[in-house]
């Protein structure tokens, strides 16, 4: 499924899982949600459901009655939601819905399934208090801290980047939540690029570019993700430039994310760029093992789920592109051991993870990071096991040997055999030099990034 089509439906979904595990309960802010996950997406998450579980499970899609439903449900949470209406409709993974529901689905008031949309657009469950902190994201969350107490003063804007599901979102959330805390009258705006755009062709249509001024400039603190989707939209770059201009001239506070460093931001405008540059710009890496293994304590216990401390580690040792998959492992196993009812251990989350665990055992190898890398920085694979030292080549070897030893199990003197019968402590040097300059290389870490991608595929 598209990231962008899973991110918009699936992802905000809050799900329940029935005290006998034998049933899930979705719940869907406005009839339309519920129209659209009914006959886009239920068979599918049923069928998920049935997979995950090993027996059929049914899902019932229900309306939230009251605002505040979906952010008060956790995810799997086996408590029934209090304010939920009863219509359910019951979806098995073959697609097709129960009769006897459907009738009481069809026939609702259109009062009771309206929910109105909180004008900040936050989500109230990401906060400071629920992001873990490790060196990955120290700087990143510090400089949130700060705006987040004091807009519009230092760090305007603030411009964080990083890879795919490390935390971006839930720091702006965080600010956002943390600002309403404070000044509860704050006008606050989390809002998608996406979405921007949108607002913005909305306007255009309609010519009320005045209404769209007075809302977007009138915002003491504007949160704007994956501001890369600007890419190639004039109007949209044009509107952006007039809202930043006005709200950093009144004092509001911009924060900005991205999947790269400004510069590295292609088909947006130069003046945009270098805005965007000109108050603080800061990264959020990936998660570091004790920190992957924090990650997943605290969404357990979140959870109020048992998460035995060697199985935290299993996973995090398996689980280390971003933080969703690590999430996603976490929900995996958990659900693994209701439906199952087993308790949470290293074999039944090797048996939970089965499916993931063999595809990253079939993709990263040695051998793999060797060509992707060489491929990546145009020399020969052979290159890779030579004695040759100029820097094009030496440096790409160094950065295969980091990722060799990042992304694979094997220790340091099997990964020097590997590079041409080379000794450990070459590696050793190899793969400190790459992780520290990682920390001030900006494009360095971008590249790194897109190998890791590449390379778990
Ligand atoms: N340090 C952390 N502590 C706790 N949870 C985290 C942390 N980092 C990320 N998460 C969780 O991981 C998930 C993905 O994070 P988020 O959506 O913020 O990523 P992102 O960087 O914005 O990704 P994308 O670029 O795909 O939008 C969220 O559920 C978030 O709460």
């Amino acid at each position: 499924m598209p990231a962008q089509q899973f991110n918009t439906w699936i992802r905000p979904l809050a799900a329940q899982v029935s005290q006998t595990a034998d049933s899930v309960t979705l719940v869907l802010p406005s009839r339309f949600k519920l129209d659209c996950i009914r006959n886009q997406y239920a068979a599918r998450i049923a069928a998920a459901l049935q997979a995950v579980a090993g027996q059929p499970v049914a899902l019932e899609l229900v309306l939230a009655s009251r605002p505040g439903v979906r952010k008060a449900a956790s995810p799997a949470s086996s408590n029934t939601p209090q304010s939920l209406q009863s219509e359910p409709l019951w979806i098995s993974a073959d697609g097709s819905a129960d009769a006897q529901a459907e009738p009481a689905f069809a026939a609702p008031t259109a009062a009771k399934a309206k929910l109105p949309e909180p004008t900040h657009r936050l989500n109230g469950g990401l906060t400071f208090a629920t992001l873990v902190e490790g060196t990955a994201n120290r700087m990143a969350r510090a400089a949130a801290m700060h705006v987040a107490h004091h807009p519009g003063q230092l760090y305007n804007p603030l411009f964080i980047y990083g890879g795919v599901g490390l935390g971006k979102t839930h720091l702006m959330h965080a600010i956002g939540n943390q600002l309403l805390a404070g000044r509860a009258a704050a006008k606050v705006l989390y809002i998608h690029a996406e979405q921007f755009v949108t607002d913005v062709v909305k306007s255009y249509q309609r010519k009320t570019f005045d209404e769209f001024k007075a809302r977007y400039h009138s915002l003491d603190l504007l949160l704007i993700d994956d501001v890369q989707f600007f890419a190639n939209k004039e109007r949209t770059q044009e509107e952006f430039f007039n809202a930043f201009e006005a709200l950093l001239a009144k004092k509001s506070h911009i924060v900005m994310t991205s999947d790269t460093y400004p510069k590295g931001l292609t088909d947006i405008h130069e003046r945009l760029v270098s805005r965007f540059d000109a108050g603080l710009t800061v990264a959020i890496e990936p998660p570091e093992l004790e920190m992957r293994v924090a990650i997943l304590l605290s969404k357990a216990e979140a959870e109020a789920a048992a998460l035995p401390e060697d199985v935290a580690f299993f996973v995090a040792k398996n689980v280390r592109s971003n933080v969703r998959e690590l999430e996603g492992a976490l929900r995996k196993i958990l659900a693994y051991s209701r439906f199952n009812h087993k308790e949470v251990s290293i074999a039944l989350a090797r048996e939970a993870l089965r499916d993931l665990l063999s595809i990253q055992n079939r993709q990263i190898s040695v051998e793999n990071i060797q060509k992707t890398v060489a491929d990546f920085y145009k020399i020969k694979v052979a290159d890779m096991y030579s004695r040759k030292r100029p820097a094009n080549i030496a440096r790409p070897r160094q950065i295969a040997m980091f990722l060799a030893k990042e992304l694979t199990q094997k220790s340091l003197p099997e990964i020097g055999e590997l590079f041409g019968g080379r000794d450990h402590t070459t590696v050793l040097h190899a793969v400190r030099k790459i992780a520290a300059e990682r920390q001030t290389l900006s494009e360095l870490n971008q590249q790194l990034h897109v190998l890791e991608q590449t390379l778990k595929g």
